[in-house]
């Protein structure tokens, strides 16, 4: 097995295209909408929530069989319908032009696989069984959302204000480094979920002083 490559793509507002307009037309453009693509979704028949999304002017949607044209100026695109051998061609097409294709039905033969996904505010964790089985990822992922509450999300949202403060006040990069690292660990963790969500970083960064004062003392 060669093993995939794992990135994070930013999507902003870059055209996304899926054709195909059912369940995985859906999933697809749901997770396309959380990284602010611009979406396009074409199918002669669409699933109610892509309707609602189109009517409430999310996505843009074309109801009829999709073309090599509404490939247009896309970023991705993700073959969803129901007839393989559309994905195929579809895919093919997109590849002519450069742009990555994700195909449903067989994702060995896609430019990329879409891996399970929990997010919490900035933290993002995904999850690829690669050909082990969607369910597999799907269910690790379940995992990962329990072990990982919601509270990760303010976590994360103190991790980056204080990363600022340290990166504008302190420029030697070794101190930077070691400054960085002891701001993940158990302790000081505790200490910024102890935090209220609107501490301003300067307070984040004369926590984090102290602790490494602390630190110096005690070794
Ligand atoms: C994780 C998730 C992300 C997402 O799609 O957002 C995802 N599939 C999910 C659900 C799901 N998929 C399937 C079912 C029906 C039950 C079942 O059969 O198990 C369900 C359940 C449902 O629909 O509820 C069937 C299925 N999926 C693929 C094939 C064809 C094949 O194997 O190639 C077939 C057989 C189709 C057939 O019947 O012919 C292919 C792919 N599915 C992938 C991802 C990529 C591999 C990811 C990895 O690397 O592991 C890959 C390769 C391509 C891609 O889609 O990118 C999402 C879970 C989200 C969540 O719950 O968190
Ligand atoms: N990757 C995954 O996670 C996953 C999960 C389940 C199933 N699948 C595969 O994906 C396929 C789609 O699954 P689904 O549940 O969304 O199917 P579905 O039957 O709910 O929807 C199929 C959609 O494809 C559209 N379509 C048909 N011909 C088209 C064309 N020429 N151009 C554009 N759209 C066209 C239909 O109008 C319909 O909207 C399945 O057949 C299966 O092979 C993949």
């Amino acid at each position: 097995m060669v093993p995939g490559y794992p990135v994070v793509l930013h999507l902003e507002n870059r055209l996304c295209v899926v054709a195909g307009g059912g369940a995985v037309a859906e999933r697809k453009a749901a997770g396309l909408l959380e990284a602010g693509a611009s979406v396009l979704v074409v199918a002669p028949t669409l699933a109610p929530q892509l309707k609602r999304w189109a009517e409430e002017g999310r996505i843009r949607t074309i109801e009829r069989a999709a073309e090599p044209s509404d490939l247009d100026g896309a970023a991705l695109l993700f073959a969803a319908t129901d007839k393989p051998e559309i994905n195929r061609l579809l895919a093919e097409e997109a590849r002519a032009r450069g742009i990555p294709a994700n195909l449903a039905d067989r994702g060995d033969e896609g430019d990329f696989v879409t891996p399970a996904v929990v997010r919490r505010g900035r933290l993002l964790f995904a999850v690829s069984a690669s050909g082990a089985g969607p369910a597999f990822a799907s269910r690790l992922a379940a995992e990962l959302s329990e072990r990982y509450g919601e509270e990760y999300a303010r976590l994360a949202e103190q991790l980056y204000k204080l990363r600022r403060a340290v990166l504008a006040s302190v420029s030697d990069p070794a101190r930077r480094r070691s400054l960085l690292r002891e701001a993940v660990a158990d302790r000081a963790i505790e200490l910024w979920k102890a935090c209220p969500a609107d501490v301003p970083e300067g307070e984040l960064l004369g926590l984090l002083l102290r602790l490494d004062k602390e630190k110096d003392k005690e070794t």
